[in-house]
């Protein structure tokens, strides 16, 4: 294949088409930025250019500044691989060119992509088009002039928007805002854009410059009044990522001292922001969550996946609703299997109640979610079974009843038939023990609720087929998730890595320390709640259910603590009943409810674990430590035992899984020394 390079070719009309070739998204590597200098000066000296086209080979415009070269900086420490663009390429060549110069955009012009295509004169674009500048989420801003010229396209507070939540638009969006200049077919693309060019050079359509508009950016006090409400918003909603205020500082920056002068600031700004160990966080899990893809064995031995067109789900519980749901939406056709019709109409009640939630909030239209609830037909027996192609069992977890269903299930699914549980912690060998379809079975762990949260975990025994964990992973990508493959062990890679988090809380808490500031210290470091707070809202039972698996695989790291024991007898069951380590009444936030700190008085006398009989002292730190670290060695061992692939699935898995806070750099597994030979080898 050829080499990253950018083409220039000069048609008879006089115009230079300037192409970008980069393969999958024409990510501006540096030989592409390199080469972008080069022809524009090219084409600025040539007698025979009247005018110019930028543009991106494979219908893709650009997805951006190479991600790869933030990642070396993060390795190197060495932030001169960060070349100037912002001044030398899109100020000097590109939007002072003394030629006219238009961006014929298709497919995508996302972060660097669009910011090239803002510096351009005029942008012509391919309908759908997504056009973002997604800079926040890697931990960075815009750098090559967005935080600038988007305000001055699309107004101050459409511009803060699209970079805050980092939500491209398409085209047709763009139009209306004032970012497109037209949007044509593909096909016809690079001819209206060429012509647009001569327009401009001929005086028939304006040379629009938009580093130096200012209607769109409204008066001072006006400017100052939005930045000031988006910083207070950012506060609450990314307490923790300090690219967001720098975002808007940049962009007062120019409000206040113009164009130019924000510019200078934001290629300064950006620079920081690269060393700073939030972006490290953010680029790690984007290049870890294309990773999880990569399955030695499995996506790299030539195999292909089977088509699954239809999925019985077994069980219209929450989980199994849930994994309907996804299935639907994504047009597989989903056959549900309850034991009795007050359950199957309580199962299909919630798949409706989920589709049609989306339609008011703008997620789905009407048709859209009709389609999805007539993919879906409710069943009380194994009929339907004799042409699916994937089963997922969603019961209870119960390993006689698993057993049955699994031996049941053999008999009336085809034989290439995929036999998925959705358990999270029952060993899959004993759920398949009583089946001779061993090479067939495999866990399809989705987390709650399951049609929203990003993971799915596959669980892989020793015998599953390699053409089987392909399907399921691709299943998965059908239907939004993120498939990680893990191997087979009590609590597979996410609860097992994270069972010592609630012992590490309850340990903490029988030491004296108060358990509502547990949770605050935790939820602050970036979980969306903390340890109690999580026990309450998945409710006691599942905590005393999954806390005996843990016990009895791994007694001699288990701390025995009597606390929720103590919080049932005392009738509470957390957000079920409104009533646990906090209150809960309709339409205000949880508060603590100071009437069940006897019963943890009574759980400190219980275990008598607290030195001399006096709370311990421990500052914010050591309660993340506390809690955090031992989730660490737990992951240690999860790596060396070989049941993830690669140290950043791990990792991946914790951020998609536990919602762990996807910025936080210094808890990555994978800056454990580690050889990762020997952790696929184990
Ligand atoms: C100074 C500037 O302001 C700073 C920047 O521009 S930072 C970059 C801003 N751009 C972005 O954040 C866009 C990031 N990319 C994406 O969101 C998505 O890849 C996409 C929407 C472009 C395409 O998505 P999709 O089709 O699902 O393909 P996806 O698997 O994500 O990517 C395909 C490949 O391109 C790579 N890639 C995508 N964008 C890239 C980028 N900007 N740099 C480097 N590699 C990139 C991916 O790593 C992946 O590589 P792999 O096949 O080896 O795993």
């Amino acid at each position: 294949m050829a080499k990253p390079h950018v083409a220039l070719e000069v048609g008879n009309d006089g115009v230079a088409v300037i192409s970008m070739f980069n393969p999958p998204v024409n990510a501006l590597a540096l030989p592409i930025i390199a080469g972008l200098k080069e022809r524009f000066d090219e084409a600025t000296r040539r007698n025979d250019v009247q005018a110019i086209v930028l543009t991106g080979k494979n219908g893709k415009f650009s997805g951006g500044f190479d991600i790869g070269v933030m990642q070396k900086v993060h390795q190197t420490g060495d932030i001169s691989l960060v070349p100037d663009v912002s001044v030398d390429l899109v100020v000097n060549a590109i939007e002072d060119c003394k030629k006219p110069v238009v961006a014929a955009v298709d497919g995508l012009a996302l972060g660097g992509g669009l910011e090239l295509a803002m510096g351009c004169h005029a942008r012509i674009v391919a309908p759908k088009t997504q056009l973002g500048l997604p800079e926040l989420t890697l931990g960075v801003i815009p750098g090559f002039g967005g935080t600038q010229r988007l305000p001055r396209l699309v107004g101050l507070s459409n511009a803060i928007e699209m970079m805050l939540l980092s939500k491209p638009i398409t085209s047709e969006e763009g139009k209306k805002l004032g970012l497109v200049d037209v949007i044509v077919s593909s096909q016809e693309l690079l001819k209206v854009s060429r012509q647009w060019a001569l327009d401009i050079k001929e005086r028939c359509k304006p040379r629009m410059r938009s580093l130096h508009q200012t209607d769109k950016i409204g008066s001072l006090s006006e400017a100052r009044e939005l930045l000031s409400a988006a910083r207070q918003q950012a506060k609450k909603t990314a307490p923790n990522m300090p690219q967001h205020q720098a975002c808007l500082d940049v962009i007062e920056e120019g409000v206040v001292h113009g164009g130019y002068h924000g510019v200078l600031k934001e290629a300064k700004v950006f620079k920081e922001l690269v060393l700073s160990d939030t972006s490290k966080g953010l680029i790690h899990v984007f290049f870890s969550q294309r990773a999880t893809s990569k399955v030695p064995s499995v996506t790299d031995v030539g195999l292909k996946p089977t088509q699954i067109k239809k999925v019985a789900v077994i069980g219209g519980g929450l989980m199994g609703s849930g994994i309907a749901t996804g299935l639907i939406m994504s047009n597989i056709y989903v056959v549900l299997k309850e034991i009795n019709s007050d359950y199957l109409q309580k199962g299909i009640k919630m798949i409706e109640a989920n589709v049609r939630g989306l339609v008011p909030r703008g997620k789905l239209t009407q048709n859209k979610a009709d389609k999805a609830l007539s993919m879906l037909k409710g069943v009380l027996d194994y009929s339907e079974f004799r042409d699916v192609d994937m089963v997922i069992e969603a019961v209870v977890e119960s390993i006689p009843l698993k057993q049955k269903i699994f031996s049941e299930i053999e008999k009336v699914c085809p034989p290439y038939c995929i036999l998925a549980t959705n358990t999270s912690t029952i060993d899959l060998n004993k759920i398949g023990e009583k089946t001779s379809a061993q090479d067939r079975i495999i866990g399809a762990h989705f987390f709650s609720p399951a049609h929203i949260m990003p993971l799915l975990e596959i669980v892989r025994t020793g015998k599953t087929s390699a053409q089987v964990i392909l399907d399921l992973m691709t299943v998965g990508k059908s239907i939004k998730k993120v498939p990680v493959v893990v191997g087979n062990c009590t609590g597979f890679a996410v609860n097992r890595t994270f069972f010592p988090y609630a012992q590490g809380a309850h340990i903490l808490v029988n030491l004296g320390v108060d358990v509502f500031r547990i949770d605050k210290v935790i939820s602050n470091f970036g979980l969306p709640m903390g340890p109690f707070q999580l026990q309450d809202l998945s409710g006691y039972g599942v905590a005393v259910a999954v806390g005996k698996e843990f016990a009895n695989a791994f007694p001699d790291r288990t701390f025995l603590s009597p606390l929720v024991g103590l919080l049932i007898k005392s009738g509470r069951n957390g957000k079920n009943n409104g009533k646990g380590y906090y209150i809960y009444e309709k339409g205000s936030k949880p508060k603590p409810d100071p009437s069940m700190l006897p019963i943890i008085e009574e759980s400190r006398q219980l275990t008598n674990i607290m030195p001399n009989g006096r709370p311990i002292n421990v500052t914010d730190q050591e309660i993340v430590e506390m809690i955090l670290f031992p989730v660490v060695n737990e992951a240690c061992r999860v790596l060396d035992e070989g049941v993830v692939v690669r140290a950043s699935d791990l990792d991946i898995a914790s951020v998609l899984g536990m919602s762990f806070p996807s910025y936080r750099k210094e808890a990555k597994t994978t800056d454990i020394t580690f050889n990762e030979e020997n952790m696929l080898a184990g």
